[in-house]
């Protein structure tokens, strides 16, 4: 008699929910879904039909969704080799399928308790607490909506942080001798990273830790040290607001100036090659770089890397043993230490938009 398979513990959970941005499929979605990501965030006008721009240069189409569609696949893949059986759902912030919808059906199906993959690995507003109340808001609108607990944010996890070194030294490898890096991410408003995470600066300090970690353990690989940076993509908002600077564009000037030979721009701020990075990275950065003759190679985002989809599995299964009182193992690279599993109430608060109307403290 063969022993039953060893059931792997994932109670109390009886599902995952895969939590994503969304973006358009087709021309016609552009604008509905840029009036999705911007109701009330205050961008100008000028600064959307730029960035719907982008899109239609791409046929109209983000490449999120579908990278979304191939996680689920190879996420389903890797819960199946392990024997986990837990149904995999999947909801979008701004386009179908809907967060709320897939609440919806996940209630419908008798879903109790869920945990959630959000695809963005940092604390910021943008990248956590308004991905926390949009579950709220779903919960609130769908009867029996199952409780969801949010993993930890992964960014220093040893999957994320190797996925970007194999990335980085493939870049670096069609590089000269001697080229620097690049790390690169979202920016955000200075008032948005001021206020992230429990203590404030988090999407900074957290971005800082990764690309040390990436750069050491290239540097222990090589013996060699390079220049590295840290600089930001995809500014928006008004021009008077304050966002995190340098752009990637402005440093690879500065780079070249340098008389640097070469540059891996290695987008540490995204999980997929999404929007942000084909245009933002691979057309405008590129073309400048081009312009200024100076190499650029871009490093592979995590997408469906082995690395970074097992890493995934096991943080549900990770979060599913600390919810059972357990004390699993927290795995973590870099120096500020596992995340949290909750957020502190006060952790990553909404900016203040401006008020048409006087106000008093
Ligand atoms: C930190 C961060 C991430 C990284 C974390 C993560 O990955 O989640 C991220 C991801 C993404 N941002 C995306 C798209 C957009 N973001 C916008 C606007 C904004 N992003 C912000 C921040 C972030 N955004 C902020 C502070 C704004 C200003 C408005 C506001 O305060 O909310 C706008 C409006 C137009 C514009 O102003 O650019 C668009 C269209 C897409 C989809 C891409 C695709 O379609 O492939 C993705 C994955
Ligand atoms: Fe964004």
């Amino acid at each position: 008699m063969s022993p039953a398979p060893h059931p792997i513990g994932t109670a109390p959970y009886d599902a995952v929910l895969l939590l994503s941005f969304g973006g358009p499929e087709k021309p016609e979605d552009v604008l509905p879904f840029l009036q999705n990501v911007t109701r009330g965030r205050g961008i100008p006008d000028e600064r959307l039909k730029e960035v719907g721009e982008h899109y239609y240069s791409f046929g109209g189409k983000s490449p999120i969704n579908d990278q979304n569609r191939a996680l689920l696949g190879a996420l389903r893949a890797s819960f199946d080799e392990i024997g986990l059986d837990l149904p995999i759902y999947w909801g979008n912030r701004n386009w179908a399928p809907y967060l709320t919808d897939t609440m919806r059906e996940m209630a419908a199906d008798g879903v109790r308790r869920a945990v959630v993959i959000v695809t963005s690995a940092y604390p910021s507003y943008s990248g956590c607490r308004q991905y926390r109340e949009n579950l709220e808001d779903a919960a609130r609108e769908v009867p029996d909506a199952p409780r969801i607990d949010k993993l930890r944010h992964y960014a220093n996890h040893p999957g994320f942080v190797g996925s970007f070194v194999e990335s980085t030294a493939a870049a670096l490898s069609k590089l000269p001798a001697g080229s620097a890096i690049a790390y690169v991410t979202h920016s955000i408003p200075t008032a948005m990273n001021a206020t992230s995470g429990p203590d404030g600066n988090g999407y900074l300090d957290w971005h800082l830790d990764v690309a040390a970690e990436i750069t050491a353990e290239l540097e222990r690989r090589t013996g060699q040290a390079r220049r590295t940076d840290l600089v930001y993509c995809s500014r928006s908002g008004p021009p008077q607001v304050p966002w995190l600077e340098p752009d990637v564009n402005d440093h690879l000037e500065a780079l070249a100036a340098e008389g640097v030979p070469g540059v891996a721009v290695v987008p540490i701020g995204f999980v997929s090659d999404h929007m942000e990075v084909i245009y933002d990275l691979d057309t405008e950065a590129a073309k400048t770089a081009e312009k200024l003759g100076l190499p650029m190679a871009r490093a592979a985002t995590p997408g469906t890397d082995e690395k970074f989809v097992t890493m995934l599995r096991d943080l549900v299964v990770e979060r599913a043993a600390a919810e059972r009182g357990e004390q699993p193992a927290r795995p973590c690279a870099g120096k500020l230490g596992p995340a949290w599993d909750d957020c502190r109430h006060d952790c990553c608060p909404p900016l203040r938009r401006p008020t048409p109307a006087k106000e008093t403290a």
